[in-house]
């Protein structure tokens, strides 16, 4: 097939490699030209803008966004609004919130513009190999670009997950679990640190990445990090996030539904970003208030 793909970043630049290698024709656009540059080396199209990516294809036209969520994506789905046609089809790959996308694709399902979001999994290596794809949008036209996600998912990784709105959906709650077990692993690790044995804790990941009930990918990435750095010294635990697992945290909130490991992991991150706490300084304050108890002074 021949589509278009804009933003050559982690993601959409290994997307493409991943298209190419399957036989697909794929224009390239990006605010960085050196990325269309690169992958023109690999026989994809550059187009030095989204205008030119547009021409470059026929109608009904089939563009792929992965750039970054949130203002980036409503300025690119704006400006293709304006350029594309009736029938033409817009995929968005990126972490943008479910409800976002919903009125993303109402929108343009008045100019006749079909909208999906196509929540991707499995990081850069997964969009180059194989990744997995949560998709919402009309049922009828996702038959139409369903050979893209059955050559870039990796086996069956790939789900039409419903009306628009529901494959972020689904990519949101994705990130929720990924915080939990990404906590979760790194809390048992805690433990063997401040334990009196001295584990290799790559031997303790590869060991747990096989056979056991713990074994996955994220195990399998404990065990890399651990043989590049035994001790993780070169690095600090500030832990970022991008917005899922807040969405996934205020989902839950609004539902009532009781998420408390993912809630959890979610404030260690926000902890993780402060040297020290005003909460910790009041609680520590009031223990000397109430019991004389010492403080730690601040040099
Ligand atoms: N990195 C991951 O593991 C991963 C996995 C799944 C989903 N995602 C999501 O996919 C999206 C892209 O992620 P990424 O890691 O590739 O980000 P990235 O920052 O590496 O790449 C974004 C690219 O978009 C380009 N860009 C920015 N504004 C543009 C514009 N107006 N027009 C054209 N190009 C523009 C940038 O130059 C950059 O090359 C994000 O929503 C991210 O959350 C990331
Ligand atoms: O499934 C995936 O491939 C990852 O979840 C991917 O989407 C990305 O690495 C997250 O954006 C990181 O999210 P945080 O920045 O919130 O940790």
């Amino acid at each position: 097939m021949k589509l278009g793909m804009i933003g050559l970043g982690k993601m959409g630049f290994n997307l493409v490699v991943n298209l190419l290698s399957h036989g697909h024709e794929v224009v390239v656009s990006d605010i960085n030209p050196q990325r269309g540059e690169q992958l023109a080396g690999l026989g994809a199209q550059p187009a030095s803008s989204i205008e030119e990516l547009v021409m470059k294809l026929k109608h009904p036209r089939i563009i792929w966004i992965m750039v970054p969520a949130g203002a980036v994506v409503e300025s690119v789905t704006d400006k293709l609004s304006g350029l594309l046609e009736a029938g033409d089809i817009i995929i968005e790959g990126g972490n943008s919130h479910y409800k976002d996308s919903a009125e993303r694709a109402e929108k343009l399902k008045e100019r006749g513009i079909h909208f999906f979001d196509a929540g991707t999994s499995g990081g850069t290596s997964g969009a180059e190999h194989g990744a997995c794809f949560m998709i919402g949008g009309n049922q009828e036209v996702f038959a139409t670009i369903e050979p893209l996600f059955r050559d870039l998912a990796v086996d069956q990784g790939y789900l039409y997950a419903g009306e628009s709105g529901s494959g972020h959906f689904l990519k949101m709650i994705h990130n929720g679990i990924e915080y939990g077990m990404m906590q979760s692993i790194a809390e048992g690790f805690e433990l063997l640190e401040k334990s009196s044995f001295d584990f290799n804790y790559e031997n303790v990941a590869r060991l747990w990445s096989n056979g056991s009930v713990i074994r996955g990918w994220l195990m399998e990435l404990t065990q890399n990090a651990f043989a590049k750095d035994p001790q993780l010294a070169g690095i600090r635990g500030v832990m970022q996030s991008s917005g899922e697992g807040k969405w996934t945290v205020q989902t839950a909130l609004d539902l009532q539904a009781s998420t408390p490991v993912i809630a959890l992991s979610l404030l260690m991150r926000y902890r993780s970003l402060e040297e020290d706490t005003f909460h910790g300084k009041v609680v520590a304050a009031l223990r000397n208030e109430f019991g004389g108890h010492a403080v730690v002074q601040d040099s």
